[in-house]
């Protein structure tokens, strides 16, 4: 039996960094995630003028309910989305000249329901370039609040940037969702801010989130579910026992039910209190698998999709081609390049295994953590995968590749 010890959650990091800026104290996360996304999140904060205390178990933030504490500033928030959506509301809530810029591929990702329902709420914000998307620049004064209508059908991540700035305004926000991907996350959000003392309510498709700001916390950070998707995986490719600790039944992060994905392929699956446990028996059997609450694991399963006894169909995670890279384009490609027959269609994947074995090649990363991450588990399988780019983990977990190896060494073949 194998334990692995998963990095902090990205997902979780980021909103805490938030709200331990939005609160009213000094904030202790422990075990933050160090990675590219939460780092330049942290450095982001900085730049608005928070300070943030870093020593390698824990982050320190002395909270400021009423805004950054800079006049003017030019934020740049890389490849992470959650920097790239988030931040900005929480200038918003302040005073001052908030310039926000990205990576080239966040610059490509859409931020415009996000924006709209902002300007709704009677924020000043300016698009520089394309309309919807980074560099964006916002000149607050802070927020009125009230009520607001988003389409959250491309990124629950709107949702939950206004959710967080909630708080922050003078009389609350009433938000009406006419959509919403990746609802999963949206709980993770609002059980971290009842955490930092707000309970938001729900009526129907409507968020009720009172004023009153955050109070300070010591915040513990649980591993991310993501990332442990690829051990889970990988035990259940190879016929090993993967235990993570800390991913029980009571973590946060939806994309843990990745594992009964697994268990309907055939693995057996245990969680307790404790952790979960993943042991591969030998049988992978493919399904048709509906994966709009936990697209990020959509690579994961395609990748090892073509060890299954039949065809796996991933359905409705037309959203994962708007992250990092068109993920359903960059899977079926890769697929392809290992001989493995795959078809896509606008929201959908299918991996039909044949009766040769894949063979090795080099991936093509498009920069994409989760594709170096996902292929790496078909590694497992098939000698010879290669990355061209096998550095861009570092967006979640710049130290995949010693962590993956040790377990290699610890699985059956
Ligand atoms: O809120 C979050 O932390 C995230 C939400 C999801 O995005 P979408 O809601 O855009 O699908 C997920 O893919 C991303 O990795 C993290
Ligand atoms: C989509 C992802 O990240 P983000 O949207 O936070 O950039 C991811 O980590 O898979």
């Amino acid at each position: 039996m194998t334990v692995v010890d998963i990095p902090g959650s990205k997902s979780v990091t980021a909103r805490a960094l938030f709200l331990a800026a939005a609160a009213d104290g000094v904030t202790t996360l422990r075990r933050p995630l160090r990675s590219d996304d939460t780092e330049g999140f942290a450095e982001g904060l900085t730049r608005l003028g928070y300070r943030v205390g870093k020593t390698p178990d824990a982050w320190q933030i002395d909270g400021r309910p009423q805004g950054p504490a800079v006049a003017e500033a030019d934020v740049y928030c890389r490849d992470g989305a959650t920097t790239a959506r988030f931040l900005p509301t929480l200038a918003a809530a302040g005073h001052g000249s908030f310039r926000f810029d990205a990576s080239p591929q966040m610059r490509r990702r859409p931020l415009g329901p996000l924006s709209r329902a902002l300007r709704d709420l009677g924020v000043d914000l300016r698009h520089e370039e394309a309309e919807g998307h980074h560099p964006l620049r916002i000149e607050a004064s802070g927020v009125e609040g009230g009520e607001v209508v988003l389409d959250a059908g491309q990124s629950s991540q709107y949702l939950t940037a206004l959710l967080l700035l909630g708080p922050l305004t003078r009389k609350g926000l009433r938000i009406r969702v006419t959509d919403l991907v990746s609802a999963p996350y949206v709980e993770i959000t609002v059980a971290m801010m009842r955490t930092f003392g707000v309970e938001v309510r729900r009526e129907g498709t409507v968020y009720v989130v009172p004023p009153g700001g955050y109070t300070a916390t010591i915040y513990d950070i649980e591993p991310d579910a993501s990332t442990a998707s690829y051990f889970f995986a990988a035990a259940a490719a190879t016929g090993g026992e993967v235990t993570v600790p800390g991913l029980g039944t009571g973590a946060l992060q939806g994309d843990l039910g990745f594992v009964d994905v697994l268990r309907r392929m055939g693995a057996e699956v245990t969680t307790d209190a404790q952790g979960t446990r993943v042991r591969g028996t030998g049988e992978l059997r493919g399904l048709t698998v509906n994966m709009r609450d936990i697209s990020d694991t959509m690579p994961t399963l395609a990748a090892i999709a073509p060890f299954a006894s039949g065809p796996v169909r991933i359905e409705d995670v037309g959203n994962t081609r708007v992250k990092e890279c068109d993920r359903l384009e960059a899977c079926a490609e890769n697929l392809r390049r290992l001989g493995v027959e795959v078809a896509t269609g606008p929201d959908w994947i299918e991996i039909r295994p044949g009766s040769e074995a894949p063979v090795g090649a080099e991936i093509k990363s498009y920069g994409d953590h989760r594709v170096v991450m996902s292929f790496a588990v078909t590694g497992l399988r098939v000698p010879g995968i290669s990355f061209d780019d096998p550095g861009c983990v570092r967006k979640t977990f710049p130290g995949f590749h010693e962590a993956f190896g040790a377990l290699r060494g610890q699985l059956p073949g």
